[in-house]
């Protein structure tokens, strides 16, 4: 007996994950969706609504933290017990730097189609910040969408929109709106198929639960008040959920995600600027590093006018900083395996001892 999977098509099941499954997965398991986590507890969805899974060891400590179930990842579940033995390799996984001390890469969502990045149109700001979530898109394969809400405080959001739009440069789309009043899903709505899982990341206020509201069809009353400390601290939880929505979306909503540091692996600056790692080829020196070098292309664009100084200076800052998370990553796995050698020979040496007695 199988189980129906035409249950999973509103979650995002798709020809992808199914084609991993073995015959025998199919007649013991069920698939089902990670819809929330919340310090280790772990709940899934197979259609018909949530349910606290247990992960079986070998899910829960895997030698790469990042490997760890995360929300929007696929598990195999055995039905009665609810425990999960698998996870479905992913379609994409957006991850940053784990904030604080640590070299290691977080998971934020898995199998994501579309990274929804929310800015307002408020003093706060910051074209480098959206650029940020732009990388993090690019490293994990998946298109932007930039939405820039507060529309109705902007005098100009059309030029801040065609400013935007032209850093990306067709690696995505922006849209300017009111999210109080714009119905989000007449404006979004070509990029909104249904089975498509959207990743809402946007600093805090700028309006990921009214985008989330509107998307759902809840419309809250303006209340014509704003929040002047758009990007000062508020408190929020840990937990992170997917939203089954209308129309057969799922909109995963990462809550307090100020940090965005770039994860430590390399390639996501690299694509995001793919229009200037085209031209350090032409540059007189292979090692030109773009900042002041003679026969420098990538400064002669700059003169002509086919890039800014300050997206210039931007990705030099971004390279450098991915250059440095992945480095430090390096060292650290390099001073683990010395660790591990050592105790290997430690462990060896004290049976021969033990032998030669
Ligand atoms: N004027 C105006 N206000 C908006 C708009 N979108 C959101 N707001 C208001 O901005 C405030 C913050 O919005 P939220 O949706 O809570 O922001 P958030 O991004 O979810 O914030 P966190 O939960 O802290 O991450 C609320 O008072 C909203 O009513 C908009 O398009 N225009
Ligand atoms: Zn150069």
């Amino acid at each position: 007996m199988f189980f129906d999977f035409s249950l999973l098509q509103p979650l995002g099941w798709r020809h992808f994950f199914f084609r991993q499954l073995t015959l025998e997965q199919l007649e013991r398991y069920t698939p089902a969706r990670v819809v929330n986590l919340e310090r280790n507890a772990v709940r899934a969805d197979t259609g018909g609504g949530s349910f606290p899974v247990t992960l079986c060891s070998r899910l829960l400590f895997p030698d790469d933290p990042i490997a760890r179930p995360t929300v929007g990842d696929w598990l195999l579940v055995e039905p009665g017990t609810n425990r999960a033995v698998e996870r479905l390799e992913r379609s994409s996984l957006i991850h940053r730097l784990r904030p604080g001390e640590s070299s290691d890469s977080q998971a934020i969502a898995a199998n994501v189609d579309r990274l929804l990045v929310v800015a307002a149109l408020t003093r706060e700001f910051n074209l480098h910040r959206i650029e940020r979530y732009l990388v993090i898109a690019a490293q994990a394969g998946v298109t932007p969408l930039v939405v820039l809400s507060k529309a109705d405080l902007c005098p100009d959001p059309a030029a801040v929109a065609g400013e935007v739009s032209r850093r990306l440069r067709g690696a995505g789309d922006v849209v300017a709106l009111d999210l109080l009043r714009d119905s989000a899903r007449d404006a979004l709505g070509a990029w909104l198929d249904a089975g498509t899982t959207l990743a809402l990341v946007g600093s805090s206020g700028v309006g990921k639960s009214t985008l989330l509201n509107n998307l759902a069809g809840i419309r809250r009353q303006a209340t014509g008040a704003t929040r002047e400390d758009d990007d000062k601290g508020r408190h929020t939880t840990s937990s992170r959920s997917l939203h089954r929505l209308p129309g057969e979306l799922c909109l995963i909503d990462v809550p307090g995600l100020r940090e965005v540091g770039l994860p430590p692996v390399a390639g996501g600056v690299a694509r995001r600027f793919a229009h200037i790692e085209a031209l350090a080829p032409e540059c007189r020196f292979a090692d030109c590093t773009h900042q002041g070098e003679p026969g420098c292309a990538v400064r002669a664009a700059v003169q002509a006018g086919g890039l800014t100084a300050d997206e210039l200076d931007h990705y030099l800052r971004l390279q450098a900083e991915e250059a440095a998370n992945t480095r430090r990553r390096e060292q650290r796995s390099r001073q683990q395996d010395k660790a591990f050698g050592k105790m290997v020979r430690a462990t060896l040496r004290a049976k021969r001892e033990r032998q030669g007695r």
